[in-house]
């Protein structure tokens, strides 16, 4: 029947070897997407998507599909599909034991200009520059007894500042907005370990770039444009994303010529053995760089500061042989101080917000603050464990009002899966801290205000691993012991010194505003003086 003598064409046979050897892989391959399930997707509308559902709080959105579809899933928005984790044993499981949903996707120029931080993808470019950026911090004073004092010194000042706002008749002050002095107190912090210094008039540029990033205007139209474009990259080239585009592009280059003029103060003024601050010690290191990896660029023509067009030109050159160079430089200032500031400022005014709100727990706090350090003691991190409750206090506004409450976006650098799903490549991972936080299997009543939740039987202060308001994992916050140290300290010394109600007639809503960060509503307190 079979010629079996045929002659088999030698070529024709080894693509098909080739074939069958290849579709035995993938059958087998461990990410394959055939072997993993599909996610489940909160579809919505045609074409647009979920969209229309997710323009205000859309963490709590998220948070009702999650419970219908699990601690995984996606939403359609337009037509891509963004995961969302929402239990904190996925998130770990994602961003912790995995190295592939680490990248970040790509916005607005501001904040995604391919250098810096926060916005930057998983590589080796940003190991590095998150080691030095640590380590740096860490040299002057975050997570440190040193720092201490300052902070100290820096609530005190604070606390004098409202002190002479109180008449001495009643000890009460006029109606007045705390937030922007907290605002001004925590930039300043952060300012004295990157700058050296605390931005004053001098710096025309930041201190208008820091102004209008108080404006609640500019930063909802900045949040809008960042999430709109994150999604949808093509609407920058639509009329009113143009406009927006082109502010957002001037807005970066007001906060970059402010950062340059302060990096050229550092150049004539440094002294390479003393390093004063941040800037300095990046500035040793892009000598080290230089010297080690191209001597006979040591000159100083590439670390002279350039105009924002000069930056853009140069900078593919520099970036192939350092992830220290001066686009970086700037770009590394501007992200430390755009995440250092405003995120413990905020969680600071949601702390007060709450305490005025709920004034049987604020004399509940300061009782145990003055069983600890009375009216004169100093709020030093070594009490931390002997003041639990003020601990559990911070942990549970936190809890209830986190300032990322979808976390930073994540994306995924390849095909993978994650808890037997499929997630494909450059997918937009979104983690629903907001959930989290509000997890009922893990927190009784989860919207109730109970600071006691964190006390184990004995008071103890309880560090749950289902608070994940600094994220979880390799890409996790940065600074989050500098912004403990802050909240820590800071709520003691204002507690400590005063009374805080909200002024008669205010009643803001305790929802907040959210787009992509959760901010308090605008609020006026009157402080009393306690002492
Ligand atoms: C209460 C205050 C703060 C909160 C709630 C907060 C929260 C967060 C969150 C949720 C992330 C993203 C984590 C992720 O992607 O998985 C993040 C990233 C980051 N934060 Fe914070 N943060 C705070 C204060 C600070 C401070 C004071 C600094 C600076 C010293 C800082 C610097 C950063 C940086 C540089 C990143 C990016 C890290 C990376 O992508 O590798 N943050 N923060």
């Amino acid at each position: 029947m079979f010629n079996l003598n045929m002659s088999v064409n030698p070529y024709l046979l080894s693509i098909a070897i080739a074939v069958l050897l290849y579709c035995i892989m993938l059958r087998f391959r461990r990410d394959s997407p055939k072997q993993s399930k599909a996610l489940p997707c909160e579809k919505g509308l045609p074409l647009l998507g979920v969209v229309l559902k997710v323009s205000t709080f859309p963490e709590r959105a998220m948070e009702k599909w999650g419970k219908k579809h699990g601690p995984l899933f996606a939403i359609r928005v337009g037509w891509m599909n963004v995961v969302v984790i929402g239990s904190q044993e996925v998130a770990y499981e994602a961003f912790a034991k995995n190295d592939c949903f680490n990248d970040r996707p790509q916005s607005i120029p501001l904040i995604s200009d391919g250098n810096g931080i926060v916005l930057i993808n998983s590589t080796d470019f940003h190991r590095e520059q998150r080691r030095f950026g640590l380590f740096t911090l860490r040299e002057f004073g975050m997570g440190r007894k040193s720092l201490e004092p300052q902070l100290i010194d820096t609530s005190y000042d604070l606390c004098d500042t409202i002190a002479s706002m109180c008449t001495s008749k009643t000890g009460s002050s006029d109606p007045f907005p705390l937030h922007t002095y907290i605002s001004t107190t925590v930039s300043s912090v952060i300012s004295r370990m990157v700058f050296g210094h605390v931005i004053g008039t001098e710096n025309k540029q930041l201190q208008e770039f820091f102004a209008r990033l108080q404006n609640p205007e500019i930063r909802k139209a900045s949040s809008f444009l960042r999430g709109a474009t994150m999604f949808a990259p093509f609407l920058r080239h639509l009329p009113y994303f143009k406009g927006q585009w082109e502010k957002g592009i001037q807005f970066q280059h007001l906060c970059h010529d402010g950062i340059k003029a302060e990096i050229l103060d550092h150049q004539r003024s440094r002294d390479p053995h003393n390093p004063r601050d941040f800037i300095d010690c990046f500035l040793n290191e892009m000598e080290k760089s230089d010297s080690a990896a191209n001597p006979d660029s040591a000159s100083t023509w590439k670390h002279s500061v350039m105009s924002s067009d000069e930056v853009q030109e140069c900078s593919s050159d520099w970036k192939a042989f350092s992830s220290f160079h001066i686009n970086q430089l700037v770009a590394i200032v501007r992200d430390l101080f755009l995440a250092g500031s405003e995120t413990t400022a905020t969680s600071l005014s949601w702390i007060v917000l709450y305490l005025c709100k709920y004034q049987g727990v604020q004399k509940k706090m300061q009782d145990k603050i003055d069983d600890v350090i009375g009216q004169s003691g100093i709020p030093k991190m070594g009490l931390m464990d002997k003041m639990p409750y003020v601990r559990s206090v911070i942990q549970e506004i936190t809890r209830l009002r986190p300032i990322a409450p979808l976390n930073v976006p994540h994306k995924a650098s390849r095909d993978a899966t994650l808890m037997g799903y499929h997630i494909p490549k450059d997918s937009i991972i979104l983690t629903n801290i907001w959930a989290i936080h509000h997890d009922e299997s893990k927190w009784p009543k989860p919207d109730e205000f109970l600071p006691e939740r964190h006390l184990d039987k004995n008071g103890k202060f309880i560090k749950s691993p289902d608070w994940i308001l600094f994220g979880v994992g390799h890409r996790s916050c940065l600074g989050q012991q500098l912004a403990k140290m802050e909240l820590f300290i800071m709520t003691v010394a204002l507690f400590q010194r005063f009374n805080f109600t909200l002024a008669p007639g205010e009643n803001p809503d305790m929802k907040g505003r959210s787009i992509i960060t959760l901010h308090t509503h605008y609020y006026d307190v009157v402080a009393t003086k306690r002492y």
